[in-house]
C-alpha cells in the first residue's frame, strides 16, 4: 500500500509526521477523491509511528468511506479537532513535512496550534521518490491519455482553421478533449503568427491567417494521469525562416528522444536538445528546459533542464518539449510524452511529427 511505503519513507529520513491538503498527493496515497475545499480545512495527517486519519469538513461524509476520519461542522474550529488528532498521534513538535501546495493561512494557524514546535518540510522532497516511478498501470492511464490527444490532433487537422480565433480553437480542443477523455490537464494553447513567440501565450482574439505557423499545446486526463502535446502546424506556406527552425526543432526533439536511456542523467536529455539548438545558431531563442516530468500532475519530477540531476530509471515519464521562439516573427515547439521502458525511451505520443501545411 503506497500510504505504508511513504510513512516508512518518511521515517526513515526522520520526518515526525505529515499534513497533506487535498491535491494529487493526497489522491496518490489514499485514493480519495477529495476536490479542493477552499478555505475549510481539510488535512491527511499522518505520522511516522503509522497512524493516520483524515480532518475532513462534513460536506465529505458521502464521499469518505472506508478511511479513518474526523469530520468537523461549519461553525465548530477544525484547528481545536486537528490539535486533538495531533495529541492523539502523540506529535507536539518536531519535523513535520507540509504539502508544497498548502494554503497560507492554514500554515499559520498550525503553527500555532503546534505551540511553534514543528519545523516545517517540503512533503515533495519526500515523496517524489515515490511518484516518479510509475508501474504499469499508471503507464497504462497515461497511454490511453495520450492517445486521446493524438486524436485530437488529427481531428483538429479536418476542422476549417482559417479565421478562426485563437479563443475559439483553443474552446473547440478542450470540448473535443472533454468529449474523449475525464477532462483537459490544463487550459490549451493556441499560438498563431508572432503570437507563437511566447512559449506560454494565453489564446486570445487573432484569427489564424494564411502563412501563420500555429503553436497546439494541450492536454487531456484520463483516471487522473495527465498527457500534454505540443504540435506546430502551418496554414499554407509559412517563411523560409519559420521552415528552417521548423526542421531544427524537429531534429533536436528527435536528438533528446533518441538520447534517453534508464541510468543517465536529466540534464543530459536536456543538452542533447539544447547543443542541436545551439549549434544550429538559435542557442539564444529556446528560453526554457526541455521537458518536465508528468502524471498525476501535468508538471512533476523529473525536470529535464540544464540543472536536472536525477537519474532516469525505468517508469519515469516526461516530456521532451523543445522550441525555438523569434519574438516578432513567431515560434514552433514539438512535445512528446515519453516513458522510460526496458532501459530507453518510449514515445507516449504519436502524432504527425512532420510539418503539417494545410
Ligand atoms: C501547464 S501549462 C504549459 C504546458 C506546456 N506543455 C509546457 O509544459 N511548457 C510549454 C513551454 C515549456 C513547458 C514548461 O515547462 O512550462
Amino acid at each position: 500500500m503506497r500510504l505504508d511505503k511513504f510513512i516508512s519513507l518518511m521515517k526513515g529520513k526522520g520526518f515526525d509526521g505529515a499534513l497533506i491538503s487535498p491535491g494529487t498527493n493526497l489522491y496518490y496515497l489514499t485514493g480519495l477523491h477529495i476536490h479542493e475545499a477552499g478555505e475549510r480545512l481539510t488535512l491527511l495527517v499522518i505520522s511516522s509511528d503509522g497512524n493516520y486519519r483524515l480532518l475532513a469538513p462534513s460536506l465529505y461524509e458521502n464521499v469518505v468511506r472506508n478511511f479513518p476520519v474526523t469530520f468537523w461542522r461549519d461553525g465548530e474550529n477544525p484547528y481545536e479537532k486537528l490539535a486533538w488528532i495531533l495529541a492523539e498521534f502523540e506529535l507536539s513538535s518536531g519535523k513535520l513535512l507540509v504539502e508544497d501546495t498548502m494554503r497560507a493561512d492554514w500554515l499559520i494557524n498550525i503553527f500555532r496550534v503546534g505551540n511553534r514546535g514543528f519545523e516545517f518540510y517540503s512533503l515533495s522532497s519526500v515523496i517524489r521518490e515515490l511518484r516518479m516511478r510509475k508501474d504499469h498501470r499508471e503507464i497504462d492511464y497515461m497511454k490511453h491519455a495520450a492517445k486521446v490527444v493524438d486524436r485530437v490532433f488529427e481531428e483538429l487537422l479536418g476542422w476549417d482553421l482559417l479565421g478562426m480565433r485563437e479563443s475559439e480553437l483553443a474552446l473547440k480542443i478542450e470540448l473535443e478533449i472533454r468529449e474523449l477523455s475525464d477532462g483537459i490537464s490544463f487550459e490549451p494553447i493556441v499560438a498563431s503568427g508572432e503570437n507563437a513567440a511566447n512559449p506560454h501565450h494565453a489564446p486570445g482574439n487573432r484569427r489564424l491567417r494564411k502563412g501563420d505557423m500555429v503553436i497546439l499545446d494541450y492536454g487531456a486526463k484520463w483516471r487522473g494521469y495527465c498527457s500534454d502535446i505540443t504540435r506546430t502546424i502551418a496554414l499554407g506556406k509559412p517563411n523560409e525562416k519559420l521552415l528552417e527552425i521548423y526542421e531544427v526543432v524537429k531534429d533536436a526533439q528527435e536528438r533528446a528522444y533518441k538520447s534517453v536511456r534508464a541510468g543517465r542523467k536529466a540534464r543530459e536529455i536536456d543538452a542533447a536538445a539544447r547543443e542541436t539548438i545551439a549549434g544550429a545558431g538559435y542557442g539564444d531563442y529556446f528560453t526554457h528546459r526541455t521537458g518536465h516530468g508528468l502524471g498525476l500532475d501535468v508538471h512533476e519530477e523529473p525536470f529535464i533542464g540544464p540543472d536536472g540531476e536525477v537519474v532516469l530509471e525505468n517508469g519515469m515519464t516526461f516530456t521532451i518539449e523543445p522550441g525555438i521562439y523569434v519574438p516578432g516573427l513567431g515560434g514552433v515547439r514539438i512535445e512528446d510524452d515519453v516513458a522510460v521502458i526496458d532501459g530507453r525511451g518510449k514515445r507516449l505520443t504519436r502524432a504527425e511529427r512532420e510539418l503539417v501545411i494545410l
